[in-house]
Parts: C-alpha cells; sequence; structure tokens
C-alpha cells in the first residue's frame, strides 16, 4: 500500500476509535454507569418494583432458575424466594452463584442452594439434578434462564463461536428440560417450565444470529413438550423480554451504550423494563395462578417489536402542521 494510503487508513481506524470512545463517555456522564434512561412518554408507564403475588404464594415449593446469580435469573430468584419458594440457582461460577444465594437469602429468610453447573454438558447436568434432588427434592418450578450472546457479523463468527451460543441457549435448555422432565415423569410429579427467549426469536435479527436460531429453537421446543407433556401434569410457558438492563446482556449487546438511545426511542412506553417487573411475570408464570397457561409465548418488551415492525410507525415524528400538509396533498389527488 502506497504510504499516503496507509496514513489515511491510520487516521480513519483512529478516527472510528476516537469516534466510540468519545460517545460511549457521553454515554456515561450523561447516564451514569447503571442509570436508566427514558423518553417523556415514560412517565404514564411507571415502573412497580413489589412483589405482586400474595406472600406466600411459593411456599413449600422449590424453583431452579438456570443463571440466576446474576441479572433478570438473579431478580427472578429473588422474587420466588419472597414468596416463600426454596430456590436453587445453577450456572458456571460457584462464586457469584454463593454470593448470590446468602444476599437473597439473608434477605428473604428463604433458602437458597448454588449449584455449579455447565448446562452444555448434558453429564453435568445430571450430576446437577441429582444434587438437587438430594438438597431439596425434584423442583416444582423450572426457569431455563441462562444464555450467552454477543454482537458479531455473521461472516466474522467461527464454527466455535456458532456452537457456543447454540450449545449454552438450545442444548443446555433441552439437557436441563429433558433430565427434569424425564425423571419427573418417573416420580409422577408436574411442574412448570419456563423459557426466557427473546423477542427477535420470533423475527430473527442480524448480528446475533446464533442467538436467534438457538432462541427460535428454545421456543419450539417448549410449544412441542406443552403439547406433549400436559398428561404428566408439566406446563410450557414462553416470555420473549425486550431490553432491560443488565450487566451481561448490555456489555456483550451495546458495548459502548450507543444502541440504547435508539432502543429507547422505538419502545412506544419509553423506557427499558426493569428486572423486577420481569420478576413478577416469571412468577405469575410459574405460580398456580397461571396453573391454566401452558404453551403461552409472552411478549414483555414496552411495546418494541410492533413498533420495529410496523412500516408507517416512522411518522410518529410528523409534526401538526406537516401532517395538515400532508392531508392536503393527499385529499387533493384524485383517481388513480
Ligand atoms: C442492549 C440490547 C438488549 C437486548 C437484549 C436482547 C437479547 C439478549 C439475549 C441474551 O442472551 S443477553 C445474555 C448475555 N449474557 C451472556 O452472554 C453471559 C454469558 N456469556 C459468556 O460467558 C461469554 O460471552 C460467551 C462467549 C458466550 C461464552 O464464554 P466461553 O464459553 O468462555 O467462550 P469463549 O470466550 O471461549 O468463546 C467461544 C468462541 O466464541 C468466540 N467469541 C467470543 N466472543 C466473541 C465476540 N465478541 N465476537 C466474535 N467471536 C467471539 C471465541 O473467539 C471462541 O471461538 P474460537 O473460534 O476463537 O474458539
Ligand atoms: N437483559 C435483556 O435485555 C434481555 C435478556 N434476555 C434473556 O434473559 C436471560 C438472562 O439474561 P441477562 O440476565 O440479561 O444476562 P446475564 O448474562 O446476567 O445472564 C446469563 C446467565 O447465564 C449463565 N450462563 C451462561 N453460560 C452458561 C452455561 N454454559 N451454563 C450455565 N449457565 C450459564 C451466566 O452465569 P455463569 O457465567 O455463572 O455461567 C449468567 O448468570 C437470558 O436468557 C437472555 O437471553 C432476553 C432478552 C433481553
Amino acid at each position: 500500500m502506497p504510504d499516503t494510503r496507509k496514513r489515511s487508513s491510520i487516521w480513519l481506524q483512529f478516527k472510528d476509535f476516537f469516534f466510540v470512545l468519545v460517545l460511549s463517555l457521553s454515554q456515561f456522564r450523561l447516564h451514569g454507569s447503571t442509570g436508566l434512561r427514558s423518553g417523556s412518554q415514560a412517565n404514564f408507564f411507571p415502573p412497580l418494583e413489589d412483589a405482586m403475588l400474595p406472600s406466600g404464594s411459593f411456599n413449600n415449593r422449590m424453583a431452579l432458575i438456570t443463571g440466576g446469580g446474576t441479572g433478570l435469573g438473579r431478580a427472578m430468584t429473588a422474587t420466588l424466594s419472597q414468596l416463600g419458594a426454596q430456590c436453587i440457582i445453577a450456572s458456571r461460577k460457584l462464586d457469584v452463584l454463593q454470593r448470590t444465594a446468602e444476599e437473597i437469602s439473608s434477605q428473604t429468610g428463604n433458602k437458597v442452594h448454588a449449584v455449579q453447573c455447565d448446562v452444555r454438558d448434558p453429564q453435568a447436568v445430571s450430576q446437577c439434578v441429582d444434587q438437587i434432588e438430594a438438597l431439596t427434592g425434584l423442583p416444582d418450578v423450572i426457569i431455563n434462564n441462562a444464555a450467552g450472546n454477543f454482537v458479531c457479523p455473521s461472516e466474522r463468527l467461527s464454527p466455535n463461536a456458532w456452537k457456543t451460543i447454540t450449545d449454552i441457549v438450545l442444548n443446555g435448555t433441552a439437557f436441563v428440560t429433558l433430565e427434569l422432565g424425564k425423571r419427573l415423569i418417573q416420580n409422577q410429579k408436574g411442574a412448570s417450565f419456563l423459557a426466557i427467549t427473546t423477542i427477535y426469536a420470533e423475527s430473527g435479527s442480524g448480528f446475533v444470529v446464533p442467538s436467534a436460531s438457538a432462541k427460535a429453537g428454545v421456543e419450539a421446543l417448549y410449544k412441542s413438550l406443552a403439547a406433549e407433556w400436559g398428561r404428566y401434569g408439566h406446563r410450557f410457558n414462553i416470555i420473549q423480554p425486550g431490553p432491560i438492563r443488565t450487566k451481561g446482556a448490555f456489555s456483550r449487546l451495546d458495548p459502548t451504550g450507543a444502541f440504547e438511545k435508539a432502543m429507547i426511542d422505538r419502545i412506544p412506553t419509553g423506557r427499558l423494563g426493569t428486572p423486577a417487573e420481569i420478576a413478577n411475570l416469571a412468577a405469575y408464570v410459574s405460580s398456580n395462578y397461571a396453573s391454566w397457561m401452558s404453551g403461552a409465548v409472552i411478549r414483555f418488551d414496552g411495546g418494541e417489536y410492533v413498533s420495529l415492525a410496523g412500516e408507517f410507525n416512522e411518522l410518529r415524528s410528523v409534526t401538526p402542521d406537516q401532517w395538515k400538509l400532508l392531508e392536503a396533498m393527499i385529499r387533493k389527488t384524485k383517481g388513480s
């Protein structure tokens, strides 16, 4: 490459890097590292953070939450524990699980157990279920929440990157569900299974293709088992969350923070969801108040999905004066 082109290419790369840096610093200054941004219409939709179900709704019930040490899984564990459940949280990082378990137990007075398990490994899943049986007996509530994801152009994905995400999300959910399902059937015990997917499981999405493919597979798995295993007392439901700030998701899907404003602008309720809100929904779906609910796919996204889907939704930015002009132009049209 000639010297001048090399210099200008290095300058372009530097400019890109500088742009991203300035962008992320300004996001940080504006909103802090964890602060929630929101549009003005968010005032109509305040998040309620307290537990919605009557206290004791999960007394004498055992709940397994995969990925329960962090983010949304942690919030679901806290709510179920507050409502009386004995919880088991399972994932790879035992120290994180133990810290979360202790914090939640000390707040709710109900025992939370931490069990190490890599859901990609069917043998590890079987051993984890042995451990759960010994600790609490088979669970009444199973929440498949563990996941892996990152944004990446598909042409940059290695076979192992594809395998890693699809193994955690699709195979991991299948291994946990089948292992517990079989043992519950053998013991003639019914249970509520809930899978946490995402709104793009339905639409597909570029730049998160392994996650989109695997989450779509999870939805097919849960809808199929809802039809097949109702006869054994099992219910299967799905929650598709829209964006809810967690370190795990946002650090891998919006590393600079630049994407967040665009997301909020297109969400009709003008804000992100909160972990406590999805925890309340998950608790309801997993509770006996929802004993007639099976095979349901619940989109929980502040309206983001329909906002992205409607061809004319961008017309929200047209002002009343501009509408007067547009209407006059349309009315003037005669014939085809
Ligand atoms: C802001 C938007 C909000 C809306 C959100 C909507 C949907 C969200 C869905 C979610 O699932 S969010 C949950 C996100 N949480 C997590 O991902 C937590 C767990 N994640 C992890 O542990 C890791 O990120 C990972 C990579 C999933 C698994 O870790 P590990 O098993 O240690 O894998 P490796 O680091 O060995 O990597 C395996 C393979 O993948 C390649 N790879 C890793 N990162 C990237 C990357 N950023 N881009 C491209 N490729 C990547 C890595 O190089 C390895 O492949 P090789 O071929 O090199 O072996
Ligand atoms: N936050 C959001 O905006 C959205 C989240 N979701 C979904 O919500 C769920 C929770 O995500 P969120 O809380 O945001 O992110 P987190 O990263 O906090 O949660 C993911 C959890 O999965 C666990 N995990 C990852 N790999 C494995 C593995 N191989 N075996 C066992 N556990 C594993 C992690 O624990 P460890 O590292 O200890 O293994 C972690 O606790 C996911 O299913 C995600 O797809 C969907 C849409 C939007």
